[in-house]
């Protein structure tokens, strides 16, 4: 495998008149969290369709693990897991047993299986349940166990859809430090957040995807220091923000705002001034995207 876990080149996809992917670049180095982020409808899926040999595109090239995805589906498919929004398990059976069964499809003899499935179970905090059946399992257990029936055969590369979509903290942080694991023993993640915060937090690089191009890409630090400096944010008396105002972060131009809010807000306005997030970077770089949310 070359450096580059993962290699795009001018991808373009289109369904029917509508053209999802207008030219994609973009590099991802082994062992690396890449998170690409966009608005809802922007080809998140579709790219990693693409780079899982699951759609084809239509120009431009794309290597995964040092394979062509056209070209070299057989390869690829062997040296990625796939972790999709819906991923697929037996609802009937137990985890324990979907996890066995999935060990057995990937080649595993039935002691290899066996050890397996414990291994994941107890990395996933799933012991305890691992005899009940998966139809009742909370939202959280329920995509620790998707995780870990895609991590059942180990591969270098582990793309995830949105793998927290959905979740309340405490699980989706559960999710991150297994994440973070993955990434400690050199597999490369490629991940679709529509949480700021899970890139902020995750990522080694953030991608945005937007009008079927990559607009941005850098650490998160790099991406934040894109739009410039300080924000300004006032606060009413019950502590709501009412108004940001992004600064250039210069000393001067934050004490002229400052200036005319001593005349302009109302009485109990509190103000505090924060570094630019990431929700401002995303905001900034979507823009021109008509009707587009997170
Ligand atoms: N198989 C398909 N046939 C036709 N259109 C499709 C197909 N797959 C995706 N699209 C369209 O391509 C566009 C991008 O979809 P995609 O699912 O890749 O976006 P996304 O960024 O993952 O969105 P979300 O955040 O909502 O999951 C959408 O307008 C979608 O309707």
């Amino acid at each position: 495998m070359s450096s580059l876990a993962i290699e795009v080149s001018g991808l373009e996809k289109k369904f029917g008149q509508q053209t999802v992917l207008k030219g994609i670049d973009l590099a991802v180095p082994q062992g690396k969290i890449v998170a690409l982020l966009g608005p809802n409808g922007a080809g998140k899926t579709t790219l990693i369709n693409i780079l899982s040999t699951l759609v084809t595109p239509d120009a431009g090239s794309a290597k995964v693990a040092g394979y062509d995805v056209v070209r070299s589906k057989e390869e690829v498919k062997r040296s990625i897991s796939l972790t999709g929004q819906f991923a697929a398990v037996d609802e009937a059976l137990s985890s324990e047993e979907n996890l066995r069964m999935m060990g057995r499809l990937c080649g595993l003899s039935c002691s290899e299986a066996r050890l397996r499935a414990s291994e994941l179970l107890e990395h996933f905090g799933l012991t305890e349940v691992a005899r009940k059946r998966v139809k009742t399992f909370s939202g959280g257990m329920r995509r620790r166990l998707d995780l870990a029936v895609s991590l059942v055969v180990r591969r270098p590369i582990i793309f995830l859809d949105e793998p927290t979509t959905g979740l309340d903290t405490r699980s989706r942080r559960a999710l991150w430090d297994i994440i973070l694991d993955l990434s400690a023993s050199g597999v490369t993640v490629f991940l679709t957040t529509q949480y700021l915060e899970e890139a902020d937090q995750l990522a080694d690089t953030i991608a945005v995807i937007s009008g079927g191009r990559i607009v941005a890409h850098g650490t998160p630090t790099e991406m934040k220091a894109r739009i410039g400096g300080e924000v300004v944010e006032l606060r009413n008396a019950q502590d709501d923000v009412i108004r940001e105002i992004p600064t250039g972060g210069s000393i001067a131009e934050v004490k002229d705002i400052l200036d005319s809010l001593v005349h302009s807000a109302e009485e109990g306005t509190r103000i505090s001034i924060r570094r630019p997030s990431l929700d401002d970077v995303f905001l900034a770089l979507t823009a021109t995207e008509k009707g587009a949310s997170l």
